[in-house]
């Protein structure tokens, strides 16, 4: 069976992709964005004069609430309650004033830096009573603008938080801060024979607080579930600096309303998370990464029901891209394609506890799939190095999808069977007027991520895109946000999946919990709130 998969000799190793904001944002100056000037109450698009900005992202303007400026007494506060980490350095603020994809830039000219739960405490009690707009900000690795100010909130950096807090050998029950970079938590885990139960391509800058705030998927979800079920505890400062803390580390509790629900995907709108409990599943003793290449999504759907009884409960990951995925990065990142040109592709992982038997599972899934010729091609990996660069086809996407121009983004869940539709239907519907449109995504989530370029910036694109995309998610009760959250490029086509009562619910939720709206303003609730 081997013999059906070309070897991996070609195919050097490469360095796994991680969202590192110094890099990334040198290679970003092509893009345009949303620029905000709170001296004129206004979202701003860059390229215009500040004062008559609009919103680009969403295309309404958003006017700055009314909360208080930051003072100098406001500032004497901060520097006495947090020496050395009140910072007003333009410098340093420039980074953390703009999104990974630097298409949301506000103007904040206060980064607040705590390092314990405390110091976050005092920060929004005192903000609280001075009607101070705060922005939560983790690793700032998210995709719909959700992380970084839209006009002069103060950014309240967790990225001090940075300490484990305790980790149970016997369960695999991890308690740490919430500025701990998903990275060093997964070493810190596999030193002890254990693993992190998310994985994401933003691995080596995003905070687990970030992670939780945002209810995270990527890549492991098909095998360990989302957040909402490997998370056991939180601790979370309110709006008002009360703490409150549920941090047990208890697989069973069902002693009333589940709390830290309301804060996992809250995206920081009620809450500051400060610290997080999570179960980690064992370390696999044994992985294997097959890529394989298939003539067509039915194909690909028949591979994933074949994959899923054959593999079972080895089955770690079931990604996909499409071929306008292989050839952005080829092009842009000059990756190597292992096997022969395909119209899709597919990365499969297993992760199990006895090397032998999942390799005997993997070559009787394989050869099923080759025989069925629902695969046409593939390459397997065992050894970390060749792993990792498998991994990286897909893992680098969204790099990639930086360097090809302008991108417009969605990330969608759908029934299983209807993703690539999707797809398809936008590249008719759209015609020429984008430059590329692209698929790939968590099919055994049912999660595509749909993205379109174009050479810059350009509203009739936009006009084209949207609100068609929403109305058809919409039309097969899908959700407009599978896993990104809403942040501020997404919030007002929450209708397209909520219906108007739960929207209404989550306003109602908000105000109780942050009746001045101190809390990450302008993002995840619609303006309609
Ligand atoms: O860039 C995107 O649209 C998706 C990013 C991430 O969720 C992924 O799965 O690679
Ligand atoms: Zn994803």
């Amino acid at each position: 069976m081997a013999n059906c998969f070309h070897g991996l000799k070609s195919f050097g190793a490469q360095a796994p992709y991680r969202w590192i904001r110094s890099q990334c944002l040198s290679s970003l100056s092509i893009l345009g964005g949303v620029y905000a000037a709170p001296e004129t109450n206004r979202l701003v698009a860059s390229g215009q004069t500040r004062g008559m900005r609009t919103n680009s992202t969403a295309g309404v303007e958003i006017k700055r609430l009314p909360f208080s400026r930051v003072s100098q007494r406001d500032l004497a506060f901060f520097e006495k309650a947090l020496p050395g980490r009140t910072i007003t350095d333009p410098d340093v603020l420039a980074s953390s004033n703009v999104d990974w994809l630097k298409s949301v830039r506000g103007s904040s000219e206060l980064l607040l830096r705590p390092q314990t739960t405390e110091d976050v405490s005092q920060i929004l009690r005192y903000c609280n009573e001075r009607r101070l707009a705060v922005n939560p900000q983790g690793g700032n690795t998210g995709l719909v603008g959700g992380s970084v100010p839209v006009f002069d909130e103060i950014i309240l950096s967790t990225s001090l938080m940075n300490r484990v807090l305790h980790f149970d050998q016997v369960s695999g029950i991890l308690t740490c801060q919430a500025g701990c970079v998903l990275e060093n938590l997964s070493s810190y885990v596999e030193e002890r024979d254990f693993i992190m139960p998310l994985d994401l391509g933003a691995k080596g800058s995003c905070q687990i607080g970030g992670n939780v705030a945002t209810n995270a998927g990527g890549l492991r979800l098909l095998r360990h579930g989302s957040l909402r079920g490997t998370v056991l505890g939180l601790e979370v400062v309110l709006a008002d600096g009360k703490v409150l803390n549920c941090l047990t580390s208890l697989r069973k509790d069902n002693t009333g309303y589940d709390l830290k629900q309301l804060f996992i995907g809250s995206e920081g709108t009620l809450g500051v998370i400060t610290a997080v409990s999570i179960l980690c599943p064992r370390k696999p003793k044994a992985v294997n990464v097959a890529f394989l290449g298939c003539s067509s999504f039915q194909q690909l759907l028949k591979t994933f029901h074949c994959c899923r009884g054959m593999l079972g409960e080895i089955l770690s990951a079931f990604e996909f891209l499409d071929g306008a995925c292989m050839r952005l990065l080829e092009k842009h990142l000059k990756l190597n394609n292992p096997i022969r040109e395909s119209p899709f592709y597919i990365v499969i992982e297993t992760a199990g506890s006895n090397a032998s038997h999942d390799e005997e599972k993997l070559h009787h899934f394989l050869q099923e799939v080759m025989t069925l010729s629902l695969v046409t091609d593939g390459t397997v990996a065992t050894e970390d190095a060749k792993i990792k660069a498998l991994w990286a086809l897909r893992e680098r996407i969204t790099e990639g999808l930086t360097h090809d121009g302008y991108t417009y983004k969605y990330d969608i869940s759908l029934p299983v069977e209807k993703i690539y539709q999707l797809v398809e239907d936008m590249r008719e519907h759209l015609g020429d007027k984008a430059k590329n449109v692209v698929g790939y995504g968590h099919v055994g989530d049912g999660n595509l991520h749909l993205n379109i370029t174009s050479h810059s910036r350009d509203p009739d694109l936009l006009a084209a895109i949207e609100p068609y995309v929403y109305k058809w998610t919409a039309g097969c009760r899908g959700s407009i946000s599978a896993e990104h959250g809403l942040g501020l490029k997404k919030r007002n086509y929450i209708h397209y999946s909520k219906p108007p009562e739960a929207v209404a619910l989550m306003g109602d939720i908000k105000r109780m919990l942050d009746p001045h709206g101190i809390l990450n303003p302008y993002k995840t609730l619609p303006d309609s709130c």
